[in-house]
Parts: structure tokens; C-alpha cells; sequence
């Protein structure tokens, strides 16, 4: 069994939302696919509707397949300080043409303002390592982790595209979606995320240079949060560029377009282009661009978020427990 989804950007490329279908008859909702996180919440009817503000609700009480998850609550709080929690039914959940019967869906019943203030996103479908998600008092599987058994392959791959529809793709690998080979890295889930290590980075057309950078392919995360050696060695290459504490990161003029970014997988190379670095005009006279790199102080690892993983065709292999990064 496989299937596929369309996942479209939302403006800047924040994030990309992908549509699932829950319940019976099917409630048609608008997601976040994170590989950086593990629950599958949504904004439900249980909400106060000042909480509300455009998005799309899941109405249990409306799907006839739906049970309530006896004494099961959920709370999550994510690495930009936004957050949600509620309660947990299980119902049936399509995404493509691919079905789980009975999979958790946690419904919100408080979501924060970020949350609130992003009317197209209706909540978030985790693709992380089932042992970070956050149902008590027993952990519930991800969407994956209950259908990859029954795929022709224990993978799905990330297909991220610059302001146009891409692709997740779930059981297989398309070889029609990116060129060249593959460049495989072993992954460490042993914190629930897609972590790997680079070897090591360059700039524009420079000479690489070995630096482990140790993080995590993340979906969900919109830019590319690295080593601040790392970030400050790019951004010297840059005329003009600072670090911009109003900001909160580096700020360069948007013209001309800044050098690449390179970055090691294994024995193969990312490409991050430099118009992808120019991330955002930070003033309405569009001359200073807010870096598509940035620092990930304080994270405690590196973030290879939607700015890195758009460049790419990247798999998540659950089976081999690696990573597969691929041109397109
Ligand atoms: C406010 O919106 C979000 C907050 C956090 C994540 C997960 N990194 C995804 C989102 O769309």
C-alpha cells in the first residue's frame, strides 16, 4: 500500500498545509505535517470560540465513528513558545487515499495566540517518533506509526517546494521526483526526532569545511537554525549583513543575492541557494531581508527546518532508521 498528499506553502513559505479527513462522514481539515513533533491535534468544537478565528473544527459529536479516549488529555508546547491541549477521541483519519481506522485525534480545547492568529492552519499532524507524544497517561501512535506497517515500505518522503504545491508522499520513493542519488545519513531517534549529524558546511563557492552540526529534519520548523559559528562564518560573506537584535537575527540587504549555503550529508552535499536565504523584506521598501538562516541558540541542536529541506527531495526512512537527501 501508498499514497500521496499535496502540501501547499503559506506565504514566505512558513509552513506548509496539507488536508486530511477525519470522521464519518468525513470533516475535511487543513494541516500542518511536523516531523518535529509527534501529535496529531486539531482545533475541535471543544474550543471557546474567541480561540477561533477562520480556522476549521473538528466536531466529534458529528462522526459517527468517533469514540472519546476515556480519561486521555494531551498538552504540547512547541519550540517557538506557541501551545495546545485538550482531549483525545479515536476515529478514523484519511490522508490521500491511505486510512487509519483508529487513529488518536487529540482535540484542542486551548490553543495559543500564534496558533489562533494563523486562520488557515487547522492544527498539526506530527511525523516524529512516536515516544515524544505528549497523550496521558498513555502515549498514542502518529498517523505513521499506525499505517507504515501495512506500506510497500516503512518510509514516507518530504517534498517541500519555494511558493508552489509539493508533496508527502507515504509507503514509497518517486524517481521521478529528484535527480542524481541519494545521499543516505543515519538517523538517531533516541529523543523522538529525525536526528542526524553533518559533517560539515560551506560558503558560496568556498572550500568545505568540517563542522559536525548535530540536529533535527523538521517540517514544521520554517527556517534553517545552525551553530552560530557557523551562521556568523556565512553571514562575513555577506556586505552589510548584522545581527539585528529588534529583528531577533541576522538582517542583509536584499540585493544582490547572498552566496549559498552548503551543507554536508554523509558523503553528499545540500544545496541551500542564496535567494533562498533571502527569507523576508523586513521593511515595506523591501531593501533589508531577514536570513533563512539563523542561530539555534539555546535550542541545544541544530533545527533543518523547511529553508533546508525545500532545496531537496529528502525520505525519512523509518525502516533503515536514516535519512535520505536527494537534488531535485
Ligand atoms: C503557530 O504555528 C506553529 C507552531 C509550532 C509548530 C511546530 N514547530 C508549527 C506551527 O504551525
Amino acid at each position: 500500500d501508498f499514497g500521496s498528499v499535496s502540501t501547499d506553502p503559506e506565504k514566505h513559505d512558513v509552513e506548509y498545509l496539507t488536508p486530511i479527513s477525519i470522521g464519518t462522514p468525513p470533516q475535511d481539515l487543513i494541516v500542518d505535517f511536523d516531523t518535529g513533533s509527534s501529535d496529531l491535534w486539531v482545533f475541535s468544537t471543544e474550543m471557546a470560540a474567541s480561540d477561533i478565528k477562520g480556522q476549521t473544527v473538528y466536531d466529534p459529536s458529528n462522526s459517527s465513528t468517533s469514540q472519546i479516549l476515556q480519561g486521555s488529555t494531551w498538552e504540547i508546547t512547541y519550540g517557538d513558545g506557541s501551545s495546545s491541549s485538550g482531549d483525545v477521541y479515536i476515529d478514523t483519519v484519511t490522508i490521500g487515499n491511505l486510512t487509519v481506522p483508529n487513529q488518536a485525534v487529540e482535540a484542542a480545547k486551548k490553543v495559543s495566540s500564534e496558533f489562533t492568529e494563523d486562520p488557515n492552519n487547522d492544527g498539526l499532524l506530527g511525523l516524529g517518533f512516536t515516544s515524544i507524544n505528549t497523550v496521558q497517561p498513555t502515549p498514542q501512535n502518529t498517523f505513521f506509526d499506525n499505517i507504515k506497517e501495512s506500506l510497500d515500505a516503512r518510509l514516507f518522503t518530504a517534498d517541500l517546494k519555494h511558493g508552489a504545491p509539493g508533496s508527502y508522499n507515504f509507503g514509497y520513493i518517486d524517481p521521478a521526483a529528484y535527480i542524481g542519488n541519494i545521499s543516505w545519513t543515519p538517523v538517531d531517534n533516541s529523543q523522538g526526532f529525525w536526528g542526524f549529524t553533518s559533517p560539515g558546511y560551506a560558503v558560496g563557492t568556498g572550500a568545505f569545511r568540517n563542522h559536525s552540526m548535530t540536529g533535527i529534519a523538521d517540517t514544521g520548523t520554517t527556517l534553517l537554525l545552525l551553530p552560530k559559528s557557523v551562521v556568523s562564518a556565512y553571514y562575513k560573506e555577506i556586505q552589510g549583513a548584522e545581527y539585528d537584535s529588534d529583528q531577533g537575527g541576522y538582517v542583509f540587504p536584499c540585493s544582490p543575492t547572498p552566496p549559498d549555503f552548503v551543507f554536508g550529508v554523509n558523503n553528499g552535499i545540500v544545496t541551500v541557494p542564496g535567494d533562498m536565504v533571502s527569507y523576508a523584506p523586513v521593511d515595506t521598501a523591501n531593501q533589508n531581508c531577514f536570513g533563512g538562516i539563523q542561530r539555534d541558540t539555546g535550542i541545544g541542536f541544530s533545527i533543518f527546518g523547511d529553508v533546508a529541506l525545500k532545496t531537496s527531495f529528502v525520505v525519512f526512512d523509518a525502516g533503515g532508521l536514516q535519512l535520505g537527501w536527494a537534488a531535485k
